[in-house]
């Protein structure tokens, strides 16, 4: 598909720079840039070069009182062999927003216009150098704040999914293709497609789609950062903890205002998977009952949480109210200030969330440090458990509904075969599978809405 307009866009962030980038891509991209540009005939030069001379207003060139812009390089990139897979220009001038501007101003005026959000990117997919999924871990790649973040997006980046969901794809194909045969010889009553290996391909590639919906909670805990809810009754030391593995953290602790205005989140990363602290400033301020400030408002911090880190020193209460909400969330109940606290004393109740599957129990004093980095290490080992480090993730929303729709698409065709279902039908739902999973990397044709979701969100020039 080839995209006759010519776009340009300014790649580098706004605001004043040491140098700036701006992009220009199309079938004019080289002619536009060579008719504001002083220097090399760029329309003459080999792809791949990086061209010294000057940016200059080309109506005035000709009469040879030229108003230069700037002093600028100038890469020449030809199709096919760039980003967007179009001829591709490159114009790197001074980071002034008032000169990138100009030149912006130029390259439209000769006839290229300014690109929408994510366009660039946008061409690279349509122009077939990338698929949509590696698209989108473009983005990802872009907005990814920590090591296991960017480790996932560069991992989709340079084809991860793409390759995981190519082999899928390739052996329902060959199914489909035995199936849609047969189809043609229904007079004949053959059978090209063995039933018993479709029925084991099936579910071989429902159990890889389940492992790659298995990922999702990972994935996006790491892309979002872990919510952290630390409750506890007042004065169990919740605010000793908090402080003090952030300040052990210091250098890469952030203050992140959350989205409404009486939440605060601190954020902490630890060993590469960012974890938000959720605290309510109205907690801080209430001067509620016990059972209220215990009970009402830790209810709603667990809500929202997907850890869970109770302090406590007398009692369970707080814990034994709120189990029926903890069953899903990873646990840790711990004796606080062990330093005064003899765990001999530690008379309760302590198999009370035992046979939850994500429940820790140990004491910890922050005073003397002791369990602290016992602590650290199990938050991230509670979110990295079961989760191969090598194995692809999925982070992205649009990807596992796909794979929840292959998922059900699949499933149709297992009970499809129990009762007999006829060839067209099967068909029918291996298509639908392929359809799905084929929407993760935008190999079927997918809805312009939802590419324009996509790519919108990018910034203007990637
Ligand atoms: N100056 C500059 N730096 C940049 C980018 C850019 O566009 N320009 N990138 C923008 O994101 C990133 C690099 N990503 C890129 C990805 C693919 C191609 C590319 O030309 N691919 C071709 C040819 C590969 C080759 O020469 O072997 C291809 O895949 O066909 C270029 C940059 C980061 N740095
Ligand atoms: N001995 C000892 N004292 C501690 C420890 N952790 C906290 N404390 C003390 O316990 C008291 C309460 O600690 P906070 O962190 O304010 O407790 P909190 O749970 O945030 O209390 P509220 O804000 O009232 O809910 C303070 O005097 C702390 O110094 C510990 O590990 N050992």
């Amino acid at each position: 598909m080839i995209q006759n307009d010519t776009i340009c866009a300014t790649a580098t962030a706004q605001g004043v720079g040491a140098l700036g980038i701006i992009r220009v891509s199309g079938q004019e991209a080289i002619s536009i840039s060579n008719e504001i540009f002083k220097g090399k005939d760029l329309t003459e030069v080999a792809s791949h070069t990086v061209n010294y001379g000057f940016i200059v207003d080309s109506k005035l060139k000709t009469q040879n009182s030229e108003t230069v812009i700037d002093e600028v390089m100038i890469s020449v990139f030809k199709a096919p062999k760039t980003f967007t897979a179009e001829d591709l220009v490159e114009i790197s001038c001074h980071g002034s927003p008032y000169i990138q501007q100009q030149i912006v101003e130029l390259l439209i005026k000769n006839g290229a216009r300014l690109a929408l959000p994510g366009e660039f990117t946008q061409r690279a997919f349509l122009n077939g150098r990338i698929d949509l999924s590696q698209a989108e871990a473009v983005a990802d790649l872009i907005a990814a704040e920590n090591k296991a973040s960017h480790e996932i997006a560069l991992n989709q980046m340079r084809g991860g999914i793409s390759s995981e969901l190519q082999v899928l794809r390739e052996q329902l194909i060959n199914f489909t293709a035995l199936i849609e045969l047969e189809l043609d010889f229904s007079e004949e009553d053959v059978e090209f497609a063995n039933r018993q290996e479709l029925k084991e391909l099936v579910s071989s590639i429902k159990t890889k789609v389940t492992g790659l919906l298995t990922t999702f909670e990972y994935g996006n805990a790491i892309k979002n950062g872990v919510p952290v809810a630390i409750i506890g009754k007042p004065n169990a030391g919740k605010s000793t903890l908090l402080n003090s593995l952030l300040n052990e953290e210091r250098a890469i602790v952030s203050d992140i205002p959350g989205t409404t205005r009486d939440t605060i989140e601190e954020t902490l990363v630890i060993d590469g998977i960012t974890f938000r602290f959720i605290d309510t400033a109205g907690i801080r301020e209430t001067v509620d009952t016990i059972e209220a400030i215990g009970v009402g408002k830790a209810k709603e911090k667990v809500n929202s949480a997907k850890i869970v880190i109770h302090l406590y020193e007398e009692d369970l209460d707080i814990l034994k109210e709120l189990k029926p909400i903890l069953e899903d969330k990873i646990v840790f109940n711990l004796l606080s200030k062990i330093d005064k606290n003899d765990w001999a004393n530690d008379r309760y109740e302590m198999s009370l969330l035992k046979n939850y599957p994500n429940y820790h129990h140990f004491g910890i004093s922050v005073k003397s440090g002791f369990n602290l980095d016992l602590l650290k290490q199990k938050l991230v080992q509670s979110i990295k458990s079961g989760i191969d480090e090598n194995a692809v993730i999925i982070t992205n929303m649009r990807h596992k509904e796909a794979l929840q729709n292959a998922f059900e698409s699949l499933e149709n065709i297992a009970s499809g075969m129990r009762i007999g279902l006829t060839g067209d039908l099967l068909a029918f739902h291996l298509r639908e599978t392929l359809k799905h999973i084929g929407s993760i990397t935008g190999q079927i044709d997918v809805d312009k809405d939802i590419l324009g979701t996509i790519f919108g969100k990018f910034c203007i020039g990637k």
